[in-house]
């Protein structure tokens, strides 16, 4: 057994004897221990305290030389298997051009699913493979990936491929989610049945037999998936096994909330755009409200409601979105930083919402989230602060020293 001492933590952060979901008021409480230690065996925390109480001679150890220690980000929410880049759609933003004008030049989901259609499986892995390496060095530990810039029975299966690759190969932990119904493909426009069939028929027992998925999603919207074309899609995907995780009210409320919970949704994502009904309806149930704020950012849009959520007792977790079109980023450091400048979370509210209830927003709860003994020793090392709150107060600068997976530097 390979023993790892980590000596002088000035804070240990997120220490928990058990998980527990965070809602209310218990969001804001983030426990800690002062000038710690933490001792890591195989790869998973074994035991801590406060140095005073260290009773080991272990040779193999480590200085933590003043620095807090976090677990890592667990981001649930994320489309990185995605093919090439769209600044141009940015740059036609920025000069004016509308959402449908960009979407009638061939922009938007079908513009990365047209790069993806010309992108082998190998190309696509390598370019995600860059991704996760970078993502790993922000300090996340453990991500949720979703298909849907396919819109193709080969296409989407070439994406889960990828994912399921992806979760062969790297140390992190990875969910993989089926997003085949992410928008209408050109030819199914006049004719959503046909796709759906194909999603059902074609896609489902593939990914079912293949064990490609996790989870399913749809992107529950005006102009995109109804909610009743969602109900249909996700019946058929609990049928495989397969649990909904869901893209619900970005930009407009049209029931997709009182539907995901009468499916029994993991997770319902995005929530910028919020009835009272919506937040009371979403608090009381036990689904994770999953906030995007850098795609509210980069869309220019109204934050999610964070404030106003965590007042109706939602458990609310914080994930990147990081995907071509709306959220070109997942540092995971600036998520944190942005819910608490714009959304008014607390950083030990947001520190929570992007570890622990990220964890079970991916129901990866008793492997990553906090640090808790049994747990993968899956950490962030900062550089040297002067408080937890520094993290998201110096937004933009890089605090992180070193980050840890299994119990190894990554
Ligand atoms: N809202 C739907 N899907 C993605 C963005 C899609 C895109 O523009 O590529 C999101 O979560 O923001
Ligand atoms: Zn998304």
């Amino acid at each position: 057994m390979s023993t790892l001492v980590i000596r002088n933590i000035a804070q240990l952060v997120g220490v928990r004897e058990e998980s527990i979901l965070l809602r209310g008021d218990a969001l804001r409480e983030l426990p800690t221990i002062e000038n710690a230690y933490l001792i890591i065996e195989d790869g998973i925390i074994a035991d801590y305290g406060k140095m005073s109480d260290l009773q080991t001679s272990s040779a193999n150890t480590i200085d933590a030389n003043g620095a807090f220690v976090l677990p890592a980000w667990c981001d649930s929410h994320t489309h990185i298997v995605f093919a090439g880049s769209r600044e141009t759609e940015f740059v036609d933003k920025i000069n004016g051009l509308s959402y449908a004008e960009i979407a009638a030049k061939g922009g938007g989901i079908l513009n990365s699913a047209n790069k993806l259609s010309h992108t082998s499986e190998e190309e696509l892995f390598a370019q995600a493979w860059k991704r996760l390496e970078e993502l790993s060095k922000l300090g996340t530990g453990a991500i949720e990936i979703k298909s849907g810039y396919g819109l193709s029975v080969d296409a989407e299966l070439k994406m889960l491929r990828v994912i399921k690759k992806l979760k062969e190969k790297s140390s992190l932990s990875i969910k993989a989610t089926f997003l085949g119904a992410h928008t209408y493909p050109v030819q199914y426009k006049e004719n959503h049945q046909g796709y759906i069939d194909s999603i059902i028929n074609e896609m489902l027992p593939v990914i079912a037999n293949e064990k490609l998925a996790d989870y399913i999603d749809v992107f529950c919207e005006t102009g995109f998936f109804s909610t009743e074309e969602m109900e249909t899609i996700c019946k058929a995907g609990i049928q495989h096994g397969l649990k909904p995780k869901l893209h619900v009210n970005q930009l407009n409320s049209i029931g997709g909330i009182e539907k995901g919970i009468e499916l029994g949704a993991v997770s319902m994502d995005h929530l910028e755009t919020m009835t009272e009904k919506d937040i009371a309806a979403i608090g009381a149930s036990p689904v994770i409200g999953t906030l995007l704020p850098t795609a509210a950012f980069f869309l220019r849009m109204p934050m999610q409601p964070a404030r106003q959520l965590i007042n109706a007792n939602c458990a609310v977790a914080l994930a990147s979105d990081f995907n071509p079109g709306s959220s070109p980023s997942g540092n995971m450091n600036f998520v944190v930083s942005l819910s608490c400048i714009q959304m008014k979370m607390l950083p030990e509210e947001a520190i929570n919402a992007a570890t622990l209830n990220g964890a079970y927003a991916m129901e990866l709860q008793d492997e990553v989230g906090s640090i808790t003994k049994g747990k993968k020793a899956n950490l962030i090392f900062t550089k040297p602060v002067s408080s937890i709150a520094y993290l998201p107060y110096s937004f933009g600068s890089n605090l992180i020293d070193n980050v840890m997976i299994n119990g190894e530097i990554v």
